[in-house]
């Protein structure tokens, strides 16, 4: 679904290279967890595959197509697919659950639509039902302000599921969330993949998080791809190789 071929990116102004020869393949039903330490290119790379950033070596093609050779409106196509969630959910506070929500329908209407606010009400029933998939049915009309930050970032989701996406993409999507809400939010993600039969992919560092949902396992160091394998597949060697320091609490046992 998603060729990624020798994907590099140099920010300007810098001396390192964020991601440098990325090669992979993403495929429909993959549930990709990215780790790194900080600074390893993750963000980087979901940006990158989203067209938030352009690469500055190699292409990524989406469905065979070249995103780099893509005009304005294929681009934006292509754009509509990929739904993405936030670590800070970037969501409108003083809108309501229903309004933000909506936003995520804009990439298929008219701007002069999106500018008067007015819905079919086919597109009212989708955002009725992603909010009820996500369990707020019983906040539609409330503020987002007024929100938890789980509850935010189920609105986040809901808000890329309207977009009827493809591909999931998350940015660190658990980070400013306690443990407990963060598996919540990735059983829910879990669900939402499955049913919807997606490509996920989410940066996230907590490794027990990734080991427990995800299908596959990319690891990212100093912007190179150092793993891309099954999640029983990464252990104390690739942990420390990731991360650059030993496990405490070792997988198998095999650690200090
Ligand atoms: N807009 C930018 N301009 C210049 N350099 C940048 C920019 N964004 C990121 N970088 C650099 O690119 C490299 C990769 O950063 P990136 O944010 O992708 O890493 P990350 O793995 O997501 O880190 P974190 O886990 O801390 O969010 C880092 O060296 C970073 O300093």
């Amino acid at each position: 679904m998603i060729q990624v071929e020798n994907l590099t990116v140099h920010y300007p102004d810098t001396k390192v290279e964020a991601l440098t020869n990325i090669s992979l393949s993403l495929n429909k039903g993959d549930f990709v967890c990215v780790l790194g330490k900080s600074g390893a290119g993750k963000s980087t790379f979901i940006r990158t595959i989203n067209g938030l950033q352009k690469p500055t070596g190699g292409e990524i093609y989406f469905d065979g197509q070249p995103i780099s050779l893509l005009k304005e409106e294929q681009l934006r196509k292509v754009r509509r697919q990929t739904g993405m969630i936030f670590q800070h959910f970037s969501l409108v506070p003083r809108l309501t659950v229903m309004q933000n929500v909506l936003t995520g329908m804009f990439g298929y209407r008219s701007s002069f639509k999106n500018l008067i606010g007015w819905f079919t009400k086919e597109e009212l029933d989708l955002a009725k039902r992603v909010i009820s998939e996500v369990g707020l049915s019983d906040m539609a009309t409330r503020k987002v302000e007024r929100l938890s930050g789980g509850q935010k970032q189920r609105v986040g989701i809901a808000r890329a599921l309207a977009q009827q996406p493809k591909v999931l993409l998350g940015d660190e999507p658990v980070a400013s969330l306690d443990p407990g809400t963060s598996n919540r939010i990735f059983t829910l993600l879990t669900e939402m993949h499955n049913r919807l039969d997606l490509l996920t992919i989410i940066n996230v560092h907590d490794i027990e998080l990734a080991k427990r949902y995800a299908t596959r396992i990319v690891a990212l160091k100093d912007g190179k791809l150092i793993f891309d394998g099954a999640p029983e597949d990464f252990k104390d060697a690739e942990y420390e190789e990731t991360y650059e320091s030993i496990r405490q609490d070792s997988f198998f046992g095999a650690g200090i």
